[in-house]
């Protein structure tokens, strides 16, 4: 990073500007940087004798250009930098970032002697750097200094790769020597013959474990350091250079080209082949496949709800030829009852036309054959009316009125006398986490569908919606706007479906408010004062119950300040104070352990006492000691997945057991560690990611492929018979199949994932789940519109304490690498368990590496690390929740 040289060494560089260099270089030696009036610092350059040869002069620190070794590292090209510390700096910066196309400094080459100029060479000098983020991803790990560059792998065709030769030589000999037929590729594969050992390494990650010897051309193992490789990228308008380069990035081991190809056994006649055989990329026909393969297990209801699954989530472009093609299969059961074709078909489309009714879509949107009136039963009544009055009732929880406990009955008598009386009332159930709030919403469930009445039952998110019998997420359920304003209004009219089974409702049940934005809540009163004529009365007259704990997490506010979740919060709404507070205090989750439930609320209400450093102290016997090395956190796996071999098929240990932790990664972390534990064959299904508004290919797959954007399952999914899932979208919410709903895997296609529902209601259903495109849900967390066909799950072993929220999980492991971070995380991950015997807590200690770095400034001898038992946490509490 040497500037020019100019002025006198060489007047005529590009700098020049009036026998000046416009960039003021050779600068002055300075012995300590300065901030500069209104411009960069003026930085330390001294004057220590050091030079450097370039383009034949001799320069010293007056010549070099600001930089970062790690970002040129990296990006192994000419990146500037400044320290951005004056106003001005800042303001210039902000300035650049929008000020449209950038200017730069450029030279005519002069065509050589033969007015040829070299374009290729342009082209390849110039290219564009990827945002560091994105390289970040890219790479998974943070490059140091004094790491080698990045080493290009060369992606070639059989037999096309490049060959250097002498321009003396004859053309002849250089074909028929040994050396040219040796690239970096070949010779990847015969690493892999003569090491057996390095077959599960990628080539792109060869690099790591080898260093290139260029002079005899081939792979030595490597000694010491660690390089990154990157394989040359290639656009999918390349062809089969294009599928060469997919099957690089996912195949390890192979030995050669035709080993390459060779996929079960059968030798593909193109990449292309091998790649969509081993499911690297999309087929054209996975719809009809996935429905295919699911043929052969499905029952024809199943198969007409995956069809309806297919027709909502997954695009497909030609429905008509899908329904003709798979009729009959769907159709199977009614066939052998009715022999009328016609018959049988208006009813397998009246049974599709109810089940996208339920996931919000309209069968007239579809181009499939028209229903003719006289075959429908409804007589035209609303499918939520259908829907919400064949809710069944468990008998049970008739049952459950007798075993309330005071304060619950207490609250339940209110409840029902509202309902009775029917002029209204709006309830607040104020419940910390196991004081039987769901319970309670059962047994009034029970009771008022048991008299033929119709309760609606809905919670903010779709795990606490499965619990409850009936259960929908009340976004879905009232038809509330995705991004909700204040003075919103839900989107269902007055003539709706929703409207009418609103107005017929004796009870509405919101559970887990405390988790949505407070508009939301105040949309559902506007509409349902609108529906039922009454604007004077709050939510129309009609009888509603609210309920949630203010301990718990608070509704997401994207990058939000604790005075905009605050304000975002129920008790913020102008609703609150017309709410009847229905107090619940006794904790019968824990209630063998008198002493756990009372030390929770004083964490819920941020009571505990706090250290100098303001964290909490855990009790040491549910703490595990940390080394803070890599096995803390298979210990942690022990204490909560204990005897895994013997309980693998067992869906109850499954959905009982489980880690939660703070971030995706984390999560990410663990589930990976326990599927490698859990026995089985693995299956890995990979995504097809895209850019969709990248027409020219600027994102490499291999970069989209490494992205990892919250709520979307993983590029590469990894997963064996019967382990446990969690589904990341609201599918078919009125059949259980919820973002959140717990499942586990019982079989694989190619194109479709066989499961069983394992928690709430629906537990025990069989699901058929296709691939579906899945964007991020915020919008602005890439610079292009990323989208990735997947199937829609990713393991639940461990998840995040946000999904766990609202779930009773016995056997629970919080694993806290770094502090938690939001209000009411501690709060809620120790709630999860049913008795403090039940908890293992894993705080990592910091590592003795880094603090040895940090002491001494170079890395120590290592020495085996000692165990300690961290106890203490942050714990974050917003009081003004828990008492404005
Ligand atoms: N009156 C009761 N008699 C017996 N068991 C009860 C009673 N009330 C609640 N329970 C049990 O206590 C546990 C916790 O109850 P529940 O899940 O209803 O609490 P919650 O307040 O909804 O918790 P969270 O807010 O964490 O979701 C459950 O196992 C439930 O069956």
């Amino acid at each position: 990073m040497m500037h020019g040289p100019c002025g006198a060494l060489n007047p005529k560089n590009v700098c020049m500007q009036q026998n000046e260099c416009k960039c003021r270089y050779p600068q002055s030696f300075n012995e300590n940087t300065t901030q500069g009036k209104d411009s960069y610092p003026v930085y330390r350059r001294r004057d220590n004798g050091r030079q450097a040869k370039v383009q034949g002069k001799m320069l010293d620190n007056r010549w070099v250009v600001p930089y970062n070794p790690y970002l040129l590292r990296m990006f192994n090209c000419h990146i500037n930098v400044e320290v951005c510390s004056s106003i001005k700096a800042v303001k210039y910066l902000y300035k650049y970032i929008y000020k449209g196309h950038d200017r730069a400094s450029f030279r005519i080459d002069q065509p050589d002697a033969d007015g040829n100029i070299d374009e290729i060479k342009k082209y390849v000098d110039a290219r564009w750097v990827t945002p560091p983020e994105a390289m970040w991803r890219i790479f998974g790990f943070p490059l140091c200094a004094n790491d080698p560059p990045v080493l290009q792998l060369p992606l070639h065709l059989p037999n096309m790769h490049r060959v250097a030769f002498n321009e003396q030589a004859h053309l002849t000999d250089v074909v028929a020597s040994e050396k040219a037929s040796k690239s970096m590729l070949t010779e990847y594969f015969k690493a892999n013959q003569n090491h057996p050992w390095a077959r599960n390494i990628l080539y792109k990650d060869f690099p790591g474990r080898f260093t290139w010897q260029k002079g005899k051309k081939y792979w030595k193992e490597r000694v010491e350091r660690y390089q990154i490789g990157r394989i040359v990228s290639a656009n999918p308008s390349e062809g089969e250079r294009y599928y060469l380069c997919v099957l690089l990035n996912h195949v390890a081991g192979k030995t050669s080209y035709e080993d390459l190809l060779t996929v079960d056994g059968r030798l593909c006649g193109s990449f292309r082949e091998a790649a969509e055989r081993l499911g690297l990329i999309e087929a054209d026909n996975t719809l009809d496949d996935c429905l295919t393969e699911a043929e052969q297990w499905a029952m024809p209801c199943s198969l007409r709800r995956l069809f309806a699954t297919i027709l909502v989530h997954c695009e497909p472009g030609d429905v008509r030829g899908l329904w003709d093609r798979h009729f009959e299969p769907m159709s199977d059961d009614y066939r052998r009852s009715h022999t009328c074709r016609i018959e049988v078909e208006q009813m397998v489309l009246l049974d599709i036309r109810g089940m996208l009714q339920s996931m919000g879509k309209d069968i007239a949107d579809f181009s499939l054959p028209c229903i003719d009136d006289a075959f429908d039963p409804t007589e035209g009544e609303a499918r939520e009316v259908i829907e919400e009055s064949n809710v069944d009732f468990d008998i049970n929880d008739t049952k459950l009125a007798s075993s309330l406990n005071l304060e619950q009955r207490v609250a339940y008598n209110e409840i029902l006398a509202s309902v009775e009386r029917g002029d209204g009332g709006v309830f607040f159930v104020d419940g910390p986490g196991g004081t039987g709030k769901t319970f309670l919403y059962r047994a009034l469930l029970a009771k008022v569908r048991s008299k033929g009445n119709i309760a609606i039952a809905t919670a903010t998110s779709g795990v606490a919606a499965s619990i409850m019998p009936g259960g929908r997420t009340a976004q879905s359920r009232f038809k509330i706007p995705l991004s909700c304003d204040d003075g919103a209004s839900c989107t269902f009219t007055k003539q709706s479906g929703t409207a009418k089974l609103l107005r017929m409702a004796s009870l509405i049940l919101w559970d887990e408010a405390t988790m949505t934005k407070r508009q939301a809540v105040e949309a559902l009163d506007n509409s349902m004062r609108d529906i039922m004529g009454r604007r004077d009365r709050p939510f129309g007259g009609k009888t509603v119950v609210f309920g949630g704990d203010f301990r718990q997490v608070l509704p997401v506010v994207r990058r939000g300040s604790r005075d905009q979740i605050i304000d975002a919060t129920l008790r913020s709404s102008h609703l609150w104070k017309g709410m009847r507070q229905l107090r619940l205090v006794t904790n019968m989750r824990a209630h063998n352990d008198t002493w756990f439930p009372d030390y929770l609320l004083r964490v819920g209400n941020g009571t505990e006492e706090v250290d100098d450093q303001g964290n909490i102290r855990l009790p040491e016997d549910i703490c595990v000691p940390s080394t803070g090395e890599g096995d803390d956190l298979e210990k942690l796996i022990d204490h909560v997945f204990p005897r895994l071999d013997d309980n693998m098929s067992d869906p109850n240990y499954m959905t009982s057991h489980a880690i939660l932790s703070t971030t995706n990664d984390n999560v990410e972390k663990i589930n990976i560690r326990m599927v490698e534990r859990f026995r089985g064959e693995e299956v890995i299904y990979h995504s097809f990611d895209s850019a969709e508004d990248d027409p020219y290919g600027y994102y490499a797959p291999e970069f989209l492929n490494g992205l990892a954007p919250n709520g979307l399952p993983p590029h590469a999914l990894k997963l064996k018979l019967n382990c446990p899932v969690i589904l990341l979208r609201n599918i078919d919410p009125a059949n259980g199949l919820c973002n959140g709903t717990r499942l586990v895997v019982r079989g694989f296609e190619r194109n479709a994932i066989d499961a069983e529902i394992v928690i709430g209601q629906h537990a025990g259903r069989r699901v058929f789940l296709p691939r579906i495109p899945l964007c991020p849900s915020d919008n602005g967390m890439f610079p292009f519109k990323f989208k990735r066909k997947q199937f829609p799950v990713r393991l639940s072993f461990a998840m995040t304490i946000n999904k766990a929220q609202g779930q009773t999980i016995p056997i629970v492991g919080v694993y806290l690498p770094n502090p938690v971070f939001s209000h009411g995380q501690l709060y809620v991950a120790l709630s999860r368990a049913t008795a403090k015997r039940n908890i293992k807590i894993l705080i990592e200690k910091e590592k003795e590496k880094e603090n040895a770095k940090k002491q001494s400034g170079k890395p120590k001898k290592r020495k085996r690390p000692a165990l300690s038992l961290q106890t203490s946490m942050k714990n974050i509490v917003y009081k003004e929740v828990l008492t404005g």
